[in-house]
């Protein structure tokens, strides 16, 4: 080949850049798209990964997509105006639903076991029995009070239950593009729905997977329904019930949003997975917690009260369109 045309190749700076600089190139690309992901708040252990699967998600589209998160303190705040926010659980200490005792009772337990929840030193196989230990408590202790049916929605009303800042357009931009969000929470199924209710997000595409109340001819509590979820079990729950669904099937790549280790096995009843993307709210023991977070989750979001990462992720991927 004469030199000149030699030349001229190399001149041209995807024939000769290395494979290495041709990725980094790429992954700025996704850097300008997504801004949100250079927050202060986003650690990742591998970025370049991260910022792949992104791409392949935004490949493959909307219709290839589905979100699978945990409610409390993911779609919900865990704290604000330096108070915490209350779980679903919580909403239901309310005179309204029960008695003096039963307030007694459940500060008390969440005082026990919360810390055991997320201590980092324990392993879930030592958590899972204290977990069991608390819901069943907690649950007996709310048929004891014969918690009433009609109450549920005006306690919600007067609790400070508060969806993360940017719930709207994240509820609504899944439903505009027809994406499934499955809700998969270990609290209390009634009161989720409520407070997704009250804040006027409950679109078609949600479906939720949780503890359901069961109550009696006259509106009174009398028995949770089915299995038990906790905080360590969604495995059996994802692999039982949210791969029957049928919204789900035929959507290979998953979001997957959680706060605790134990919600990265939602997704494990999706058939035939291509993509996910895992992001974890690091909400609380922040620095003793911060190392399995990144070691186990894609992206993790540190004190991040909004949900605009996820946001800008999902803008990201279902900006190509005609492929739904
Ligand atoms: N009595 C209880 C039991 C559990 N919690 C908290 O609720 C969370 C479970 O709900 P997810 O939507 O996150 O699955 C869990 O993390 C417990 O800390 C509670 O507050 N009271």
């Amino acid at each position: 080949m004469p030199v000149n045309r030699l030349k001229m190749i190399y001149q041209i700076p995807w024939i000769y850049t290395p494979a290495r600089t041709v990725l980094a190139i790429w992954n700025q690309l996704t850097k300008s798209q997504v801004p949100e992901l250079s927050k202060c708040s986003v650690l990742m252990r591998d970025r370049s990964s991260v910022e792949e699967t992104i791409h392949a998600m935004q490949r493959a589209g909307a219709g290839s997509l589905q979100v699978i998160s945990d409610f409390d303190m993911t779609l919900t705040k865990f704290a604000h105006e330096g108070k915490r926010v209350p779980t679903t659980h919580n909403i239901l200490d309310n005179r309204l639903l029960i008695s003096e005792d039963g307030t007694k009772k459940m500060r008390e337990l969440l005082n026990t076991y919360y810390p055991i929840e997320i201590d980092p030193s324990r392993s879930i196989e030592e958590k899972l029995p204290l977990m069991v230990e608390w819901w069943t408590k907690v649950h007996q202790m709310l048929i004891q009070e014969r918690i009433r049916k009609d109450l549920l929605a005006q306690a919600v009303k007067e609790s400070k239950a508060m969806l993360r800042d940017g719930y709207k357009a994240f509820f609504d931009h899944l439903e505009e593009q027809q994406i499934p969000l499955l809700i998969f929470s270990a609290g209390v199924g009634d009161i989720l729905e409520e407070v997704i209710q009250q804040n006027q997000v409950f679109h078609p595409n949600v479906h939720i997977i949780s503890n359901y109340m069961d109550f009696d001819q006259t509106g009174a509590l009398q028995a949770f329904q089915g299995q038990l979820i906790h905080t360590f079990n969604k495995r059996e729950g994802a692999l039982s019930r949210a791969a029957t669904l049928r919204e789900l099937q035929g959507r290979p790549n998953v979001l997957l949003l959680g706060d605790s280790l134990g919600d990265l096995t939602m997704a494990d009843g999706v058939p035939e997975q291509e993509h996910i993307l895992t992001i974890g709210f690091l909400n609380d023991q922040v620095e003793e917690r911060k190392e399995s977070y990144i070691n186990s989750f894609d992206i993790v979001l540190v004190k991040d009260e909004t949900l605009d990462v996820p946001n800008a992720i999902l803008r990201y991927i279902t900006s190509l369109r005609d492929n739904k």
